[in-house]
């Protein structure tokens, strides 16, 4: 059994999730209420280590008025998530998705963490593994997800075929870069075949811009 997964990304027309630099900021006001609005029903939210270096995201609900956090996800091969990261603050529980390869710094860490009440869930060896990873966090009572990126979780997460919704927010602005990270990076696809199939089931104009929502298509 695995979490229902809604994958959620702010894109520019040219399908960047940000530019060279890293400036990240792509939706308006009204799209980041919108994305709100989704993190305060499912269970948990998550993200990859890289935005988390990246954006030192919140990821709670902070644009509209909650009484509840949803689960803090961050998968982390290497354990390089900042102390100070504004992900492990006492806002909201944060679970860790790390490998099962421990050195003695890696342990150390691990250690500091637990003991500010960080969960550490171990699977995977060079990568975390992302279908282990569903299972446990289901087994853990989360049964819905907003995956909210970066571009390398979202190509581990659509290869693996756990996505199972998608909302996209196409702002009306193009960045350009070869290097700017997009929607879905990794090592992409060879075929069309393998692809990953949606149904567009609704759009709509929000703001400057509009929203896409998909259904995956299940082989
Ligand atoms: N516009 C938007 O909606 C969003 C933009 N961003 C932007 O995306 C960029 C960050 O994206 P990335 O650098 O690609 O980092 P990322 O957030 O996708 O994290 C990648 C990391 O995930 C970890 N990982 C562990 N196991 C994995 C697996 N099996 N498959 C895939 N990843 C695995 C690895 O440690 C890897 O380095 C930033 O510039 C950020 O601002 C991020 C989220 C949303
Ligand atoms: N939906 C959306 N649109 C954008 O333009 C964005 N840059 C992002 N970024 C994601 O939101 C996280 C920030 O969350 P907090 O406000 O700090 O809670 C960031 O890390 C990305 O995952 N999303």
């Amino acid at each position: 059994m695995k979490p229902y997964v809604i994958s959620n990304v702010g894109i520019t027309l040219d399908g960047k999730l940000a530019t060279v630099n890293n400036d990240s900021r792509i939706s308006c006001e009204e799209d980041l209420i919108r994305v709100h609005k989704i993190r305060a029903k499912v269970d948990g939210i998550m993200v990859g280590i890289g935005t988390v270096l990246k954006d030192d995201p919140r990821l709670t609900v902070h644009k509209i008025k909650s009484d509840r956090n949803p689960v803090r996800i961050v998968v982390d091969s290497k354990l390089r998530v900042p102390l100070n990261a504004r992900v492990l603050n006492s806002d909201a529980k944060t679970i860790i998705a790390t490998t099962e390869d421990l050195d003695e710094e890696k342990q150390k860490k691990i250690k500091i963490l637990k003991e500010r009440g960080i969960d550490i869930v171990m699977c995977g060896e060079e990568k975390v593994d992302l279908r282990k990873l569903m299972n446990v966090l289901y087994k853990k009572g989360i049964k819905t997800i907003l995956l909210e990126g970066g571009g390398t979780l979202n190509w581990g997460m659509f290869k693996e075929g756990l996505v199972d919704e998608v909302s996209v927010y196409i702002a009306p602005k193009i960045f350009g870069g070869k290097n700017a990270p997009t929607y879905v990076d990794g090592e992409g696809f060879k075929s069309e075949e393998e692809s990953v199939k949606l149904e567009l089931k609704n759009f709509y104009r929000l703001g400057e811009g509009i929203v896409l929502e998909f259904k995956v298509i299940k082989p």
